[in-house]
């Protein structure tokens, strides 16, 4: 008898865990991950907030003082989430226009969106940016939609190819979902300017195209407001649209998973309705979401004293990821290197599409030890005054190669 998974085959590693597992691997003491989308301080550590830990505190004081755990239902974190998305004055919020879940990250976010726009809209097609997170176009094609891709990034230019994007987008019939991300583009860090957004919006609108907009890096580019500019964009266009947002990044929560899926929808009738097709979404995949880190979030965004503590420590990490941009491309200059990389300077976020060939990043992994992803996407905010110097010499050896 033939056992049950005699036949199964190899699945490919993923790009970037797969890469994480090498690196751990690699046995040299000099190494560095420049792959992993993670913020890492000057100690090479992901670092635990204050605000984060002060919120730990009130969540532990909290339950000993009730004298037991909540099962379910985080008070206040849906509307935190619509807030930080809207603002408190937002028309969406007094209308009930705004369905928001918590999601297991901002992967989970996508997953249910996905899940539930797979209900609604079965035979629509998913459009995903040339370049895109590499997730994005596997998570959509298991939810069961074909994926294509519009024009986004122009390499020549390091910039944005507007002409090909709106090209695109009105390339697409009716219903088409386009995933777009919201701020600090994975893995670009090219964004779209004001007025290029006003011109997506119309495109999405004149043409009856389904925005889902992905925002994982809320003040990473320049700062909380300016980065939801693209989602109120979108709401002040009196569109119905999908956000999914992700604390993994700001609140410097990986391990927790703590996400949100937002829908905007046209009136508080349909509100009620999608918010019970998106529980049927959820209950049938994990029941509920974890509370512990939708708590934390949730305090931190709803107790001012933690809330100041946390845009300082993010607008922080902020301005630490532009030095390292900044040392990067001073240093490679300083060393010597012909190519001009000032480009790097006015890319958002945490990462930066270096331009390096997948033969140079493959170089730089095996001669020196500095992963990056086959791209040439490297995550600057892994760099460090410790680091930095190796880093820059070794993408100077291996573009004299
Ligand atoms: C564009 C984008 N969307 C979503 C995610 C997923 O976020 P999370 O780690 O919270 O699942 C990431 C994380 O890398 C991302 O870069």
């Amino acid at each position: 008898m033939t056992s049950l998974f005699a036949n199964v085959e190899q699945a490919p590693r993923d790009p970037i865990l797969g890469l994480n597992e090498q690196f751990n691997a690699d046995a040299r003491t000099t190494k560095v991950n420049l792959g992993v989308g993670v913020y890492f301080n000057d100690e090479g550590r992901i670092p635990l907030l204050k605000a984060v830990r002060n919120a730990e505190v009130a969540r532990l004081e909290a339950a000993s003082a009730r004298g037991y755990l909540p099962i379910d239902g985080i008070t206040g974190y849906n509307q935190a989430v619509q807030k930080l998305l809207f603002t408190e004055s937002s028309p969406l919020i007094a209308e009930k226009r705004l369905v928001t879940a918590q999601a297991l990250g901002g992967t989970g976010a996508l997953k249910i969106g996905a899940d539930y726009l797979k209900r609604l809209l079965p035979n629509a097609k998913v459009a995903i940016s040339d370049p895109s997170w590499e997730n994005h176009r596997a998570l959509f094609e298991n939810a069961g939609f074909e994926v294509v891709n519009y024009s986004y990034y122009n390499a020549a230019t390091h910039g944005i190819d507007p002409e090909g994007m709106l090209a695109s987008l009105n390339s697409y019939p009716a219903g088409t979902i386009v995933v777009l991300h919201a701020c600090c583009h994975n893995p670009t860090g090219v964004d779209l300017s004001a007025e290029q957004w006003a011109k997506v919006v119309d495109v999405i609108k004149a043409r009856g195209l389904v925005p889902f907009l992905d925002i994982a890096y809320q003040g990473f580019g320049d700062g909380i407001d300016a980065d939801a500019f693209a989602v109120r964009q979108f709401a002040a266009s009196g569109l119905s649209f999908l956000v999914s947002s992700s604390f993994s990044k700001s609140f410097s929560l990986y391990g927790e998973r703590v996400g949100a899926l937002t829908i905007v929808t046209a009136n508080s009738d349909e509100t009620g309705k999608v918010l019970s097709q998106l529980k049927r979404v959820i209950r049938t995949n994990y029941s509920n979401p974890p509370t512990h880190g939708g708590t934390v979030v949730a305090t931190i965004l709803n107790t001012p004293t933690l809330r100041l503590e946390w845009e300082d420590e993010l607008a922080e990490m902020r301005d630490r990821i532009r030095a390292m941009r900044t040392a990067l491309v001073e240093k490679l200059k300083a060393r010597g290197v012909q190519r001009d990389f000032s480009f790097v300077l006015a890319q958002r976020g945490m990462f930066s599409y270096s331009g390096l060939t997948s033969a140079q990043v493959d170089a730089l992994r095996e001669k020196h030890g500095v992963y990056a992803i086959g791209t040439g996407r490297i995550c600057v905010a892994a760099l460090n005054n410790q680091n930095i110097d190796a880093v820059v010499d070794a993408i100077a050896d291996v573009l004299k190669d």
